[in-house]
C-alpha cells in the first residue's frame, strides 16, 4: 500500500519547512482555481510531507482571499490523508499566554459568507457531520508532540473564526469572551470544513501571539506584536511537526476517511456529469 502523505498548511510566519529531503516544488491547477502557491513535497523523518503556505510565499492573500477549495483539492490530489494546520491566534483567556500552543477541538463561525467553504452545490447536495470538526486522533498526536518538545500546550479549546482582515473591536472581543471561546483567528474554519468533505483528517497547532484587545494590562493586538511572537516560536511549531509526523505514518483508525458515506442527498441519476467530473477526485465513488 502507498505510504500515507501528511499535509502541512503554514499560516502567518510559517512560509517554509526546514529539514526536508528529496524536495520538489509542484504547481497544480484545480477545478477550483489555483492554490495559494506551489506545493513543496519532500520527506521528513522518512515520512512523505506536502507543505503549502496558506497566504502564499510573501504573504499575498487576505484570509478571505485564500483559495481554500483549491488548496484542499490539491492536497487530496497529492495523496494527503492528514492535514496539520499551523496558525497564529489571539488568546481570549488569561491562562493562554502569548507563546503558548493550543490544540483546538471546536470552531465557531463569525465569517461573513465571503468564502467558498464547500465542495457541494451545482447539482449535488451533501451534509457532512461536523459536531467534532477536527480529527481527535490527529489532535492527540499534535498535543503529545507539543508536550514532548517542551511547549506550554492547552488541549482542546474553541477557535472563533472572524472574517478580518481587521482585528476585532473591543466590544466584539469582550462579547466573544463572554461566549467562552479560547482563541481567535481568521482562517481555519473553511479549511476544516473542506478537509472533512474531502475525507482528510484536520488538526490545528495554534500559536497564541497576543491577547487580542480585551486585556487591560496588555497592548492591543498589532501585526508587529504577532510577528515578534511568531519569530520567537516558529522553531517550536517546526519541532512539533517533526515529532508528530513519525507517529502519523500508519493507517488511520478514525472516521474521517468515511465522512461522505451517508452525506450525499441527491439522487445519483440527477447529478450533472460536469459536477461529477469536477468532484471525481474528491468523492467520485460516492457520486456514481
Ligand atoms: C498576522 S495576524 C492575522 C492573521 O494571522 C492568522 O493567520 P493564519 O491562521 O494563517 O496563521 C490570522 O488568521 C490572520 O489571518
Ligand atoms: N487577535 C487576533 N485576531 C484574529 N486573528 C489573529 N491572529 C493572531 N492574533 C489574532
Amino acid at each position: 500500500m502507498a505510504q500515507p502523505v501528511i499535509g502541512v498548511i503554514g499560516g502567518s510566519g510559517l512560509y517554509e519547512i526546514e529539514g526536508f529531503s528529496n524536495v520538489e516544488e509542484i504547481r497544480l491547477e484545480t477545478p477550483f482555481g489555483d492554490p495559494s502557491d506551489a506545493y513543496i513535497t519532500g520527506t521528513l523523518e522518512g515520512v512523505k510531507l506536502v507543505f503549502l503556505p496558506r497566504h502564499g510565499r510573501g504573504h499575498r492573500l487576505l484570509p478571505s482571499e485564500v483559495p481554500y477549495r483549491a488548496n484542499i483539492y490539491g492536497m487530496k490530489k497529492l495523496g494527503v490523508e492528514r492535514i496539520i494546520s499551523v496558525s497564529a491566534v489571539g488568546s481570549m483567556k488569561e491562562e493562554i499566554v502569548p507563546g503558548d500552543i493550543v490544540i483546538p477541538d471546536q470552531f465557531f463561525d463569525r465569517t461573513q459568507g465571503k468564502r467558498a467553504s464547500t465542495f457541494f452545490g451545482e447539482g449535488v447536495v451533501g451534509h457532512v457531520q461536523f459536531a467534532d470538526p477536527v480529527c481527535g486522533d490527529l489532535s492527540a498526536v499534535l498535543y503529545q508532540a507539543a508536550v514532548e518538545v517542551g511547549a506550554t500546550v492547552h488541549r482542546g479549546g474553541t477557535y472563533i473564526c472572524i472574517e478580518g482582515p481587521n482585528f476585532s473591536t473591543r466590544a466584539e472581543s469582550n462579547i466573544f469572551r463572554s461566549w467562552g471561546v479560547d482563541v481567535i483567528g481568521m482562517t481555519n474554519l473553511p479549511e476544516a470544513r473542506l478537509a472533512r468533505e474531502a475525507e482528510i483528517c484536520y488538526g490545528t497547532v495554534a500559536l497564541a501571539t497576543d491577547y487580542d484587545c480585551w486585556h487591560q494590562e496588555h497592548d492591543d493586538v498589532s501585526v508587529e506584536a504577532v510577528i515578534a511572537i511568531i519569530q520567537q516560536n516558529v522553531a517550536t511549531a517546526r519541532n512539533i511537526i517533526r515529532k508528530a509526523v513519525n507517529r502519523l505514518s500508519g493507517v488511520r483508525g478514525c472516521a474521517c476517511g468515511e465522512a461522505l458515506k451517508y452525506a450525499i442527498m441527491t439522487r445519483k441519476d440527477l447529478i450533472p456529469q460536469e459536477t461529477i467530473d469536477r468532484l471525481d477526485l474528491i468523492m467520485g465513488q460516492n457520486l456514481r
